[in-house]
């Protein structure tokens, strides 16, 4: 495991967390057992499709909206539950709440963004499970908006050294376990960019806390 740290951020990455053949079992089972669907989302009143295929599973009441999207929930599918257990051992947290994502090919990306809804509990740590094709996973330093109003209120300060952190790349292979620790979500922001020469598909899947609502 490797500890990966820069002011306002923290995570460990498990290069190969599953050995390649049962990621490739795993692949295989989930591309079956998963309700797979192409979302769109309304930005300025135009409908654009998603560059990728979504599915959320999810305890019952722990839905919660995403990039605008009011998610349709599924159960948990065996193979995600035996994931989501074998993560409860490994972490203590146990998530209640997945989103899998599914880029066909190179041509499907995630856009930059922080997952910092305010559904999610903040002293979980979020785990990326990625299967299949490698790609590069970016991060850059962003305060959230909140974060900026708190920041402008003297509520809270940025973390020492923040504002001269760089953008860099994780490649996350087949396998591999990336745990993004708090406060990461609050300071920075990722992306998985498009590699137009890519033909392979990845599936990832990030397991979550949602607080239980009051
Ligand atoms: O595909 C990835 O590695 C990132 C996915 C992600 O950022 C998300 O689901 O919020
Ligand atoms: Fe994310």
């Amino acid at each position: 495991m490797a500890e990966v740290q820069a002011p306002g951020l923290h995570l460990r990455h498990w290069p190969a967390w599953l050995a390649p053949s049962a990621a490739a079992e795993l692949l295989e089972r989930l591309q079956l057992e998963v309700p797979w669907k192409q979302e769109a989302i309304t930005i300025y009143g135009r409908r654009h499709l998603l560059p990728r295929l979504t599915c959320w599973m999810a305890d019952p009441g722990c839905g919660y909206s995403y990039s605008g999207l009011a998610n349709a929930i599924e159960p948990w599918s065996p193979a995600a539950a035996e994931l989501r257990d074998a993560l409860q051992v490994l972490t203590g947290w146990r998530f209640n709440s997945l989103l899998l994502n599914r880029y066909r090919d190179g041509r499907d990306a995630m856009g930059w963004h922080a997952d910092d809804e305010p559904e999610l509990e903040p002293t979980a740590p979020i785990a990326s499970l990625s299967l299949g094709a490698p790609r590069d996973f970016r991060l850059r330093p962003q305060p959230s908006p909140r974060n900026r109003a708190a920041v402008a209120s003297g509520a809270c300060q940025l973390p020492a050294g923040f504002d001269h952190c760089t953008p860099f790349n994780i490649p996350l292979h087949n396998g591999d376990l990336l745990l993004m620790e708090p406060p990461t979500q609050l300071w920075w922001q990722h992306a998985l960019p498009r590699r137009l020469r890519l033909q392979q598909q990845r599936l990832n899947l990030t397991f979550r806390v949602v607080r239980a609502l009051t």
